[in-house]
């Protein structure tokens, strides 16, 4: 019998961003593997046209939920949502809800956080700092809460190379930004911000290390935890390989590639790429909830949720393999042919954003012009260079992160835990990782369906042509040019022709 498993049973579990990408699958494998607990509060915000529960109903109704929906028939009654926003006061929660919650709630995971990385300053201490301590505080008011699970970043301390699973301290208190933040109007915030963020790379990462001071500090007498995962990427194993629902991080950038946009960036192939599959994340949060409720460590444990430095691979065989993948499954409408080609050098860099990216966006805008659509390529391009602008700061650099917290807590597990709750990202084969990853975003992000294959690969063959056309009418054209201007390639094509 699974240790985990029946720890949860019985349980009352409140989760905030419970409809994010790691929110779901969070409530899956706990529907899936104790289905006898009591109940999921999870704190929804309302969305323009939609009641709480067709937005519940949206995410179990979906694939991910297709084995749970077997063993747990009754999972509709178990997942109790709750209409709350983080970013409001009591987080807009009714007295009657907040009632129960604080006299019910066992066990807390808070998920939810903004993730963009160019969020303003003010919503990113919003809900990544303010909203923790709030949480904190009515964690701190339920008098059967037995653990508070904080889900963080490993890229937290990104302006460090080597990371310890400690807290580093911030040079501004998160108490003194939260307050300032009252009286500051944006013009003052956007002028201050680069000031108080230093050498973090966005307000994401850096309001993420001011809630991790928050949680230290307003922990009292709470039984806490921290988990930091890196870089989260779509399923390994469970419930299935491959599921991933939104564009963040590479899926993003699998996209684009797939589809022809990204044909160049700047990366160190030799860079190690932190990924980490979601179900590992969450089989670590499961694992963790369990060992802080029981064992109650005497002081804050931190997790690093990292492969780096017990399977490294790095973003050169990463980005190989998503192009073989590629040849094998390609993905539909492709604009031109996958290819990659990475960079350190700024001047390649330029060469390539305006021979791969602007350019053909740009004559594939003035053949939209004139056949009377509307031109949109170029917008986009420049959309997802930017994206990439964002990115680079994680692909041209290594970090390490101990992990002696998440390797101790796994030789806690009995064997079965360790299979059915498995975070050991040693077992873990990149390459059909990978693989299955592309399938993924191929099946559950684009929605494509496998029987197009064909029709895409036929379509990949036709761009092939129309490039070695294109790139024999415009050396020709050179050529004319030059011959008509050059008496050198006048000889030369004289003596070639002779
Ligand atoms: C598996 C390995 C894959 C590797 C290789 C893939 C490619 C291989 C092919 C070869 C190419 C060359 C080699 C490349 C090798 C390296 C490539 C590596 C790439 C991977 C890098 C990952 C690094 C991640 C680092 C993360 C560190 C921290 C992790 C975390 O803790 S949190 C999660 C991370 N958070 C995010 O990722 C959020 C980032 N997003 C944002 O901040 C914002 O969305 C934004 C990018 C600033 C854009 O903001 P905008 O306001 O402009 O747009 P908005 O968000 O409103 O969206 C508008 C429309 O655009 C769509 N969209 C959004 N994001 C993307 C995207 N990434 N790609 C494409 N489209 C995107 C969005 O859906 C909207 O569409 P609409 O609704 O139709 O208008
Ligand atoms: N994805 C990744 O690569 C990584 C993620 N993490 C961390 O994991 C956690 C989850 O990330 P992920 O699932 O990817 O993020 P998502 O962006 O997918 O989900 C964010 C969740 O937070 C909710 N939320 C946002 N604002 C509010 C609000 N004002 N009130 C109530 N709920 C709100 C969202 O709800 P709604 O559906 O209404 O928008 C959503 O459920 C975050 O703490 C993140 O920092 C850490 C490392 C990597």
């Amino acid at each position: 019998m699974s240790m985990i498993a029946a720890f949860y049973g019985g349980k009352s579990i409140l989760i905030t961003g419970a409809t994010g990408f790691l929110g779901k699958v969070l409530i899956e494998k706990l529907c899936r593997t104790s289905p006898d607990l009591k109940v999921i509060y999870i704190l929804v915000r309302p969305k323009a046209g939609h009641t709480l529960q067709q937005r519940v109903s949206q995410i179990i109704n979906t694939k991910l939920f297709e084995k749970v929906r077997e063993v747990c028939p009754n999972l509709h009654e178990k997942i109790r949502a709750i209409s709350a926003d983080l970013n409001q006061n009591d987080f807009a929660i009714s007295k009657e809800d907040m009632q129960e919650l604080l006299s019910c709630t066992n066990i807390i995971f808070h998920c939810a956080a903004t993730v963009r990385f160019d969020d303003h300053l003010r919503h990113a201490v919003q809900l990544n700092v303010t909203a923790t301590q709030q949480l904190l505080f009515m964690a701190s008011q339920m008098p059967k809460l037995e653990a508070f699970i904080h889900i963080s970043t490993a890229f937290s301390n990104c302006n460090l190379k080597h990371i310890d699973e400690v807290i580093y301290p911030c040079s501004v208190e998160p108490k003194k930004i939260i307050d300032s933040m009252e009286w500051w109007d944006d013009a003052i915030v956007d002028e201050i911000a680069p000031k108080l963020m230093g050498d973090w790379p966005n307000t994401y990462t850096y309001t993420k290390a001011l809630g991790e001071m928050v949680v230290q500090q307003e922990s009292g007498n709470l039984n806490i935890a921290i988990i930091r995962p890196s870089i989260v990427g779509a399923t390994w194993q469970e419930p299935f390989p491959g599921w991933v629902d939104n564009l963040n991080g590479p899926n993003g950038m699998i996209v684009a590639a797939g589809r022809g946009f990204l044909r160049a960036i700047r990366a160190s192939p030799l860079a190690v790429a932190d990924l980490i599959p979601v179900d590992t994340v969450i089989n670590l949060t499961l694992a963790v909830g369990w060992y802080t409720a029981v064992h109650r460590p005497k002081s804050t444990l931190i997790y690093h949720c990292t492969s780096g430095n017990l399977n490294p691979c790095n973003w050169g065989k990463m980005g190989c393999q998503v192009l073989s993948t590629f040849e094998k499954i390609p993905f539909e409408k492709a604009f031109r042919r996958p290819h990659a080609d990475f960079t350190a050098n700024t001047i390649t860099v330029h060469y390539w954003n305006a021979v791969s990216h602007r350019a053909p966006a740009m004559i594939y805008d003035i053949y939209l012009w004139l056949t009377g659509r509307k031109p949109r390529m170029t917008k986009l391009m420049n959309r997802l260079l930017r994206t990439i602008s964002m990115l680079e700061y994680f692909i041209n650099r290594s970090w390490e992160w101990s992990t002696y917290n998440t390797e101790m807590l796994m030789s806690e597990l009995s064997p079965e835990d360790q299979r059915i709750f498995n975070f050991d990202v040693r077992q873990l084969n990149w390459l059909e990782y990978i693989e299955n990853y592309v399938l993924g975003v191929k099946k559950y992000l684009l929605k494509e369906d496998m029987a197009g294959i064909p029709e895409a690969k036929q379509h990949l063959r036709r761009l092939r042509n129309i490039y070695y056309l294109f790139n024999t009418v415009f050396f020709l054209i050179a050529w004319r040019l030059l011959i008509a201007r050059s008496q050198i390639a006048r000889n030369v094509w004289f003596f070639i022709m002779w």
